[in-house]
């Protein structure tokens, strides 16, 4: 039986329209969706066996038959997608987005929807591939009734998602402190490699342990599409300054290594660990060494090979300089910002280990030419978000994806398998500690 006789539009059927045209005609309800016109076609094709999914033209007609409608467009669109299709929104209806970056959203819906249209969004923080139980959805209860909050909240409660009731401006936030700043660091030692003309696995200093996680990470972005990076990174009003000062913070950094000053980087380091992870807050470590050994694309060799960890050493400055604290964030996070503070974790909370990676930034010179490179990958991603570029961004992102692309099967397959056994690692110490 139907939940109700309510009918849901999707407009935009691209990986994440069509995994939620698919678990919320699952659950029973009647799902309207479009894409371009030009796809019309294919997309009646490829769902014809679904009863409960009505392919149509187009967005004005899914927004005339549909009581509450998601916006699945890449987020640079939204305006112009809603300008077209919002004057036909059914009367009373419900209009949401899954965009990730709510300002550029809601000003949309502010503009071009009737008055009578009530305004409820959301966001999935996970990818289409990743299994949405227990992962957070946020909700953004905009313009709306409660009843009609209650409404979408019982749609979506399709997902089995750990449902996160934020603002548009607090999601914002969030997501620029966890997403942007994130993707920042594994889009730089992708461009990074890319510009030393290494594939890291190949590589016996890349393998095993935290480096599984970056390569693992890295190539599962770059395999993604560059414009959901783009618009969380670029329309986000906050992410700008973050990504800013995660760039300033390798940069320093980096300098201090280079002039070879020990006491300074020590101290820089060892202050911003003590903000980030507090002593008091006991917890036990989201992740182990047998957990990220398993998942490796090259050779393990015998010895563990050591680094200094520029790229973690520099979120976890940049955490402290901007007075992140990481695990408040733990409720609207996605899976890549779970194993990122991880494996920052996993490195500060081990004082013999920060040490090590102390001692190898100052005496040891076999990564200087990797992290100058890794430096101008930082700054250079910080400046074309700074300038608003997409065009910019899409096309040094094009570049290094080319680069790795032979390795994307292989590598999601693995990445794939990385992410579910940790996650359900991570998942598992949560509970204990709840
Ligand atoms: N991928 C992810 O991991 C996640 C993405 N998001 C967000 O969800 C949104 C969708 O992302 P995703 O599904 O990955 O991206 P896709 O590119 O796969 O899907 C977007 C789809 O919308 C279509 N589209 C563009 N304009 C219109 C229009 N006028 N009418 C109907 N359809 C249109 C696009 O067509 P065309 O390709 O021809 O332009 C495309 O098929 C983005 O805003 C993204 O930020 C949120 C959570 C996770
Ligand atoms: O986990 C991540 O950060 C991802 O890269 C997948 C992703 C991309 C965009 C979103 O809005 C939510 C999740």
């Amino acid at each position: 039986m139907a939940p109700s006789s309510k009918a849901i539009g999707i407009i935009g059927m691209g990986d994440m329209g069509k995994m939620y045209a698919k678990t919320l005609s699952d659950a029973g309800w009647n799902v309207n969706a479009c894409d371009l016109p030009d796809k019309y076609y294919d997309l009646q094709k490829e769902f014809e066996t679904r009863s409960k999914i009505n392919i149509l033209p187009d967005g004005h007609l899914v927004s005339r038959s549909s009581d509450f409608i998601i916006y699945s467009v890449e987020a640079k669109y939204i305006d112009a997608v809603v300008a077209a299709y919002g004057p036909s929104t059914k009367m009373n209806a419900i209009v949401g987005g899954q965009t990730s970056c709510k300002a550029p959203e809601i000003a949309a819906f502010e503009k071009y929807l009737p008055k009578d249209v009530e305004i409820i969004s959301c966001h999935s923080l996970h990818g289409p591939r990743v299994d949405p139980r227990g992962q957070p959805l946020a909700i953004i209860k905009h313009r709306a009734s409660h009843e009609s909050y209650l409404f979408v909240q019982k749609i979506l409660s399709a997902f089995g998602s750990k449902i996160v009731h934020l603002t548009a401006s607090e999601h914002d936030r969030i997501t620029a402190d966890t997403q942007a700043v994130t993707h920042a660091a594994f889009l730089s030692m992708g461009a990074a490699w890319y510009a030393n003309g290494q594939y890291p696995w190949d590589i016996p200093r890349y393998i095993g342990g935290i480096e599984n996680v970056k390569i693992n990470i890295t190539l599962r972005i770059y395999a993604s599409k560059w414009h959901v990076y783009a618009g969380l990174a670029i329309l986000n009003p906050y992410a700008k300054r973050q990504i800013r000062q995660y760039a300033a913070s390798v940069t320093d950094l980096y300098k201090l290594m280079l002039a070879g000053q020990r006491e300074e980087l020590s101290k820089r380091i060892k202050s911003a660990g003590a903000a980030v992870f507090k002593p008091d807050a006991h917890r036990d470590l989201l992740l182990e060494d047998e957990v990220l050994d398993r998942f490796s694309l090259g050779k393990k060799p015998p010895e563990r090979v050591r680094n200094n960890h520029l790229s973690l050493l520099a979120i976890v400055d940049c955490w402290w300089k901007l007075g992140i604290h990481p695990y408040d964030h733990m409720i609207c996070s996605t899976p890549l910002f779970r194993l990122w503070l991880g494996i920052a974790e996993y490195l500060f909370r081990n004082p013999e280990l920060l040490d090590e990676v102390i001692e190898t930034a100052i005496e040891d010179d076999t990564f200087r030419a990797d992290d100058l490179e890794f430096t101008f990958a930082a700054r250079d991603w910080s400046d074309r978000v700074d300038l608003g570029n997409m065009d910019g961004y899409r096309e040094k992102f094009e570049k290094v994806q080319q680069y790795f692309a032979p390795r994307f099967p292989e590598a999601t397959a693995l990445g794939n398998e990385m992410v579910q056994t940790i996650l359900e690692h991570v998942e598992k110490q949560n509970e204990i500690e709840e």
